[in-house]
């Protein structure tokens, strides 16, 4: 907590006239929006600096063990509004703003999300981020500073077109350039044996620069880090070729170190194995790893003791290059035995497993690895015998090198004390499935800690209707810790309480309709069940039965147009990685559908698809509050967890779901008779999909299946191009990989005990106040509480 008073919207008000005046230089009577966006958000970040220096100090001061988050994502969204939420000053800004003549929604929405990162893994980070300093856990991000975020999307007749992201083209108001910190980075190159020790020479070197961005916590308390690197070349500019007069020559080394770290890979669920990306995972990983251990040596700490000081988590396998590196730095660089290299590392090192999905996980050719990073290579070959010594009876299969290819989940596993899933039945799917024989060798390594969401960003801030109700009910607090929501539930008996509940959803509707209607020029009847899809494109995830689903109620309600129907508002929402066609197709197909639906006059209002462009962390705080039905109807087993799901769900969304991932816990704690389930278990799929001919046999039992699909081959959708689905009904009946015809009736019947259940205003509002009452176990510092307890043997600072 800064020791400075709390700030009135008068004296804040000051305070960002001085920064419109003196930072922004501006007159301010020419102050653009933007210029007053960047004076508030310095004025705010100058109430941040204090209680991030004073938590860096008390770190310092009690040599408190430090935990590394690495990730190669980091899904931001915008910073300024949750600083206000978090600094207890969101009221004061607001009116501060307003005091100025200013609209505060045009204010913050001024500012760019910061969207480095694809999806789940990302959001995760930036949740976790946020909870470690809320919990006051000493704890640093480490990600890259890429000038290009994932691709902004826009529709041009219905098909997504990728433009590059841009939002270093302002300045950043939240980060602060660190150039004294600054590491080379080599690559490439060669071996060589010197006075018997192995000695890399790199080929070529980039410098990795620090930016650092503070995470403040809930209440101010504690603030900690986001480093960010940016490449840099190491020699500027190559003069003599200039004065040669080629120009673009003498630039080339800046532009060939800047691609590091250019842009966000846009794949999300495909390995791609592209040289770039392992040098971009390399280039995160070793610059962390040198500011790791320039901090430790810096406390005159020995590297004996680097496990009691210091845990590094590994978002998945991307820094999982982080074992070997972390080995060879303690080894050939600070000459400590090999083997016992090793063990220090693995005792500081844990691995987080985000996907079972094989063409998700990493596996690099050992001739790229071997030419990128030569030393790093022999050093997993090591590691690799090291653990076949130590395990004798390791089936041959296993192993972190086969097939000339580094496994890198073999390689996170073997390197970390703790490897973990995130949610119950995903964890239990790696011991089966991922590890089974690694899970046999270590047993006790593999652990869960189901993922969270901070409470903050996605209730707090982006529900404030919902909030205040809360607040009024039950007091301030439940923010830090959120099974006092379960103090909701005597009041659920209440119907005023009730009206208020489904009023303030009712308000969140009427905003949401209000910016469709501005933004897509679609009319949305407040009524009507906003139904909501909204997350990356891609098979498993299943849009496509959610869109085949809602052309079979189109056609159902042309049938007997007459009958009574409970409207529906169809929002979906989501990017595909700009190489995967199928889910491009997807998107395409429900432009499409909805270009026929919303403009037939036989269904009015009754049926409405909308799909907003540009999916991200800023849309997402926008459209969850205002749902009042959740898809999350993936595959079972493969949704390793997701946590839409649960942000859904804690802002009274009721969730028709499969028990895939986190759905689970979501059931389990919120009641089964609050939760909309269908569908085939893990099992079952795997039971149906030992039948080649599952998804013939399935359409064949579902007349209404065989309707939709024989509309979409004949161009219902597409009547300028009739054969446009022709694959996509064709893999529907050849291949089906993920059981969308095995599903599809289950899920339709699920939809209409929705259409019933939705009918009844008074129980569907006690079934949404329980699911906002019982959704505390999905706080994102209960998760990092778990880390702390079960991974990185930390605790609070606070
Ligand atoms: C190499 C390309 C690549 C990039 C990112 C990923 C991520 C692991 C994909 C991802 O975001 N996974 C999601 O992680 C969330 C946080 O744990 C989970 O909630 C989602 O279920 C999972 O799909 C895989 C492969």
């Amino acid at each position: 907590m800064t020791n400075t008073p709390t700030p009135t919207a008068e004296s804040l008000r000051d305070k960002i006239l001085h920064h419109v005046t003196y930072s922004m230089g501006k007159d301010a009577k020419h102050a653009s929006i933007y210029d007053w966006r960047m004076a508030l958000s310095l004025a705010l970040r100058d109430r941040v600096v204090e209680p991030w220096f004073a938590a860096t100090r008390k770190t310092w001061d009690q040599g408190r063990k430090r935990v590394y988050y690495l990730s190669m994502e980091f899904l931001s969204g915008r910073m300024l509004e949750d600083a206000a939420i978090n600094l207890g000053l969101r009221a004061t800004c607001r009116s501060a703003i307003e005091g100025l003549g200013l609209d505060w929604y045009e204010v913050i929405e001024n500012e760019p999300d910061a969207a480095l990162g694809n999806g789940g893994l990302g959001r995760l980070a930036a949740c976790y981020m946020e909870s470690m300093a809320s919990l006051g856990c000493p704890g640093y991000g480490y990600g890259i500073r890429y000038e290009h975020g994932l691709f902004k999307q826009r529709f041009e007749g219905g098909q997504q077109v990728e433009t590059p992201e841009d939002w270093l083209k302002q300045r950043h108001p939240w980060e602060f350039e660190r150039p004294e910190s600054a590491y080379e980075i080599g690559f490439k190159g060669y071996v060589e044996t010197v006075d018997g020790k192995p000695h890399w020479v790199p080929g070529e070197t980039v410098l990795a620069e620090a930016y650092d961005m503070p995470v403040i916590g809930w209440q101010g308390k504690w603030a900690n880090t986001l480093r960010l690197w940016s490449a840099k070349p190491t020699e500027m500019f190559d003069l003599a070729r200039f004065n040669h007069g080629d120009y673009a020559a003498a630039a080339e080394p800046e532009a060939l170190a800047r691609t590091l770290s250019r842009v966000l890979y846009p794949d999300d669920t495909t390995y791609a194995g592209k040289e770039l990306r392992l040098k971009q995972e390399y280039f995160l990983t070793a610059a962390a790893l040198q500011d790791i251990l320039r901090r430790h040596l810096a406390a005159d700490l020995s590297l004996e003791a680097l496990p009691k000081h210091v845990a590094i988590q590994m978002n998945d396998t991307h820094p999982a290059i982080a074992g070997p590196e972390l080995i060879r730095l303690l080894s050939d660089v600070h000459g400590m035995e090999f083997e016992h290299a090793i063990e220090t590392a693995v005792q500081c090192l844990g691995y987080t497993n985000h996907t079972l999905l094989p063409e998700a996980l990493e596996h690099w050719a050992t001739y790229l690895m071997g030419t990128v990073l030569p030393r790093h290579m022999q050093i997993i070959e090591k590691i690799d015998s090291w653990h076949r010594r130590n395990h004798p009876n390791r089936p041959h299969f296993v192993g972190i090198v086969k097939h000339q290819e580094v496994r890198m989940g073999e390689l996170a596993f073997i390197t970390s004390h703790k490897v973990n899933g995130v949610s119950a039945l995903h964890t239990e799917l790696i011991k089966k499935n991922l590890f089974p024989e690694l899970n046999k060798l270590h047993p006790g390594r593999i652990i869960n800690q189901t993922n969270g969401i901070t409470p903050r960003r996605w209730l707090r801030m982006a529900n404030p209707a919902l909030s205040h109700l809360i607040i009024d009910t039950i007091g301030e607090g439940w923010e830090g810790d959120l099974d006092r929501l379960r103090e909701l539930e005597p009041h659920i008996e209440d119907s005023a309480f009730l009206d208020k509940f489904m009023a303030a959803k009712r308000t969140n509707k009427e905003h949401l309709a209000a910016w469709i209607a501005q933004s897509e020029g679609i009319t949305l009847n407040p009524d009507a069940i906003f139904d909501i899809q909204v997350k990356r494109l891609h098979e498993y995830k299943r849009q496509l039965m959610n869109i085949l689903q809602t052309i079979s109620e189109w056609h159902e309600m042309r049938e007997n147009p007459q009958a009574d129907y409970q409207p529906r508002v169809k929002i979906f929402g989501g990017k595909a990685a700009p190489g995967y066609y199928a889910a491009k197709q997807i998107i395409r197909l429900i432009k499409d559908v909805a270009e026929v639906i919303n403009n037939d006059p036989l269904i009015g209002d009754r049926l409405k698809i909308v799909y907003p462009a540009n999916y991200n962390v800023s849309m997402a705080e926008r459209l969850i509050p205002a749902a009042d039905l959740s898809e999350q109807i993936s595959t079972a087993g493969k949704e390793a967890s997701g946590t839409g799901n649960m942000k859904f769900a804690l802002n009274g969304a009721l969730t028709i779901g499969t028990l895939d991932g986190a759905n689970v816990e979501i059931r389990e704690q919120v009641g089964a008779e609050n939760f909309f389930l269908f569908g085939l278990t893990a099992d079952e799929v795997m039971e149906r999909r030992r039948d080649p001919e599952h998804a013939r046999h399935a359409i064949l039992e579902s007349p209404v299946l065989q309707d939709v699909l024989q509309m979409i081959a004949e161009g219902r959708f597409s009547p300028d191009e009739p054969e446009r689905y022709h694959d996509l009904v064709h893999n529907m009946w050849n291949s089906d990989y993920f059981l969308v015809a095995s599903d599809f009736e289950s899920y339709r019947s699920s939809q209409k005990e929705v259409d019933v259940a939705f009918g009844d205003r008074a129980s569907w509002a006690k079934m949404a106040a329980l699911n906002t009452a019982r959704m505390g176990f999905f706080s994102s510092d209960r998760a990092i509480a778990g880390y702390m307890r079960d991974i990185w043997d930390t605790t609070s600072a606070l």
